[in-house]
């Protein structure tokens, strides 16, 4: 898979990566048509309301200068006149001074019309900004939720992610902006049209004094851009740390270590030097900026110098002279904004590249076009063939040469030393990875052949860092058929079986009260009673083949002994496979496999093993002199 690799870095101290070049810059222009479809999509109306409404507060602003011109030429006209000794209450009777009124209250009209045009799209804006930045979080969250477990376990892809996510929050001023521009462009238009009767080459002159102010944002902008692509791990961290520093979860182990000290200063001391990186940028680009704009003021006032220059010679009226200089310096403003503003659109531009990457990345492990149905009830069981596996980016094989049979009806025990692979191989099995050597098989074809969510749907599998959702108790229960959430008595059911039921029993609230101390009205539970909630999940599936990865390691003995005689009496017809280091637990399998170094050592009831003197029956001694 294509991961994009941050720049090189050196010690913890962080140069910019060389920012991209121009061309570079201009390509990432091609996300703006994608981005502006999917604003379309998420609300064509408001899209067109906005478009118009643009449109005509475009048009406004030289529309009221030309009017304020003519006011000018009319009052001055009624000065040279003498009419001004009219009597004031006579308007109605002398077509000049009406001429005036009515010019005062066209400007009057068009100065309130700019005004409410302005907040309505202003506000249709805000309301597009946020309808788009929710359907793409359901977008990203959708996304997310299609890729394998391998790249959430790549911290490529988490840097990758988080952009994605900050770009949500980020991009939506985007909108605004883009559409603002093309307001502008249509304004700068119809000024340049007024203008172009009147001094063509002016225009010329403005354009020219702009071009390094242009330029300077558009370079500043990408290394912005660059220094924020470059930080996000850092980025990232920071806010780990600050979830470190003031987490229900963790508050109790930073407490009592006294790591709080540590976090912030660990805090702190990152989030200077990203300060510092912003910093210099800032700093350079108000030097830089300064400058450039002095040069677009000069050519602004030596166009005013030359119109003025041009009235005093009769060439222009007093009116024209108003109408040419406010539209001048209007001219400028939105020349000015327009270049800036295109230099920003142009990074942002960079910025949508995060977020179109990651929609990109691709799962690789998929159902096929034309699955196998699911066999029901699985006969043959399922077969490992020589199967080995690497996890991405390590050298080492976490499991190899795996050979072996899991019967249909059959109760297996994956038992050894930490890092011996038995949570790798039921990984596989449950196919959240795919083996790199060998295959597996259910009743003679790959489990690839199968369809995927018929493959999850029937297998069930606990992991020992399940998790603590803080959902009511039903809920935590019903997440492992989430279908049947509203299925109370099938809930009820699986806490009896996995012994639930005693816990949320002695809850206030019951199956409705909410876990966890996350939110006000949460209950928290012990580590073994939170697991009898995590193992009733299992017993919610109508899965054949149950996977419990250390399911009773904090349950009391007598918990333990309750979970697995229910347990044998559910799994009359299911396979199961259960990894524990408790042998109270494992001499219940009807096969035990012990697993060494990411291989197979010896598979084969307790007894047979116990017998045979190998390292079963050392760990098994070993385990069974702490109790004597
Ligand atoms: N996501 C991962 N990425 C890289 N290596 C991993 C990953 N998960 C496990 N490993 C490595 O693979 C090997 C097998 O790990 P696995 O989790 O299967 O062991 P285990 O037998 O379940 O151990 P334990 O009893 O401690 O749970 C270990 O050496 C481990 O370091």
């Amino acid at each position: 898979m294509p991961h994009q690799t941050a720049g090189p870095r050196a010690g913890g101290h962080h140069e910019p990566s060389p920012p991209k070049s121009l061309r570079e810059r201009f390509v990432a222009l091609r996300n703006l048509p994608p981005f502006l479809a999917s604003i379309w999509r998420t609300s064509p109306w408001l899209c067109v309301c906005t478009v118009v409404l643009r449109l005509l507060r475009a048009l406004l602003p030289v529309s009221t200068l030309y009017v304020g011109k003519l006011i000018i030429d009319a009052v001055v006209h009624l000065l040279a006149g003498g009419s001004v000794k009219v009597d004031p209450t006579a308007w109605l009777g002398s077509p000049a001074l009406q001429h005036l009124w009515l010019l005062l209250a066209a400007e009057f009209g068009l100065a309130v019309a700019a005004d409410l045009l302005g907040r309505i799209v202003s506000m249709i804006d805000s309301l597009l900004s946020e309808l788009y930045a929710n359907s793409t979080s359901v977008r990203l969250m959708e996304h997310a939720a299609s890729l394998d477990l391998e790249d959430f376990e790549d911290a490529d892809l988490q840097d990758r992610l988080d952009r994605a996510r900050r770009q949500v929050a980020g991009r939506s001023s985007l909108l605004t902006q883009l559409l603002g521009q093309a307001q502008d462009m249509v304004t700068i238009i119809s000024f340049a049209v007024g203008l172009l009767v009147y001094a063509p080459w002016l225009i010329v002159l403005l354009l020219v004094a702009l071009v390094p102010a242009f330029l300077g944002e558009f370079h500043f902008n990408a290394q912005s851009y660059a220094v924020n692509h470059q930080w996000t791990p850092e980025r990232r961290e920071l806010d780990y740390l600050r979830i470190l520093g003031a987490s229900a979860q963790t508050a109790k182990e930073v407490k009592s270590f006294g790591l709080n000290r540590f976090l912030v200063d660990r805090y702190r001391e990152l989030s200077w030097s990203i300060y510092y990186a912003n910093r210099r940028i800032a700093l350079r680009r108000a030097g830089w900026g300064g400058l450039f704009t002095t040069i677009g003021t000069i050519g602004y006032y030596a166009a005013y110098v030359i119109i003025a220059w041009r009235t005093v010679h009769g060439q222009f009226s007093v009116g024209d002279l108003t109408f040419l200089s406010a539209s001048f310096r209007r001219l400028r403003t939105l020349l000015e904004s327009l270049l800036t503003g295109f230099s920003q659109v142009a990074g942002q531009a960079l910025y949508l590249d995060d977020l179109f990457s990651f929609f990109q990345i691709r799962p690789e492990i998929l159902s096929p076009a034309q699955p196998r149905p699911f066999p029901q009830p699985i006969r043959a069981g399922f077969v490992f063939e020589d199967v080995g596996f690497r996890y991405p980016g390590s050298e080492r094989w976490a499991v190899r040469h795996l050979d072996f049979t899991l019967h249909a009806g059959e109760v297996l025990a994956l038992v050894g030393e930490n890092g011996a692979g038995k949570t790798t191989l039921v990984k596989l099995l449950s196919r959240l990875y795919d083996p790199d050597e060998g295959r597996i098989l259910l009743d003679g074809h790959p489990l690839a052949e199968y369809d995927l969510e018929a493959l999850r749907a029937n297998v069930g599998v606990i992991f020992q860092d399940y998790v603590r959702y803080h959902f009511d108790a039903a809920d935590n229960i019903a997440v492992g058929r989430i279908e049947a959430r509203a299925d109370r008595a099938r809930i009820e059911d699986a806490a009896h079986r996995s012994v639930a039921d005693e816990v949320i029993g002695r809850l206030p609230g019951g199956y409705d009260q909410r876990l966890g101390k996350l939110f006000k009205d949460g209950v928290d539970l012990s580590g073994g009673e939170w697991q009898k909630i995590a193992i009733a999940r299992a017993y919610m599936r109508d899965a054949q083949l149950l996977i419990l990865d250390e399911p009773t390691a904090a349950l009391d003995a007598r918990a333990e002994f309750e979970v697995f005689q229910r347990f044998k009496e559910l799994s009359h017809e299911r396979s199961a496979v259960v990894i524990s280091h408790r042998f109270s637990t494992v001499r219940m399998a009807d096969r035990i496999i012990v697993m060494e170094g990411g291989r197979i050592e010896a598979i084969g009831s307790h007894d047979e093993l116990v017998s045979a003197g190998g390292r079963y029956a050392e760990l098994f001694e070993l385990q069974a002199a702490g109790y004597r």
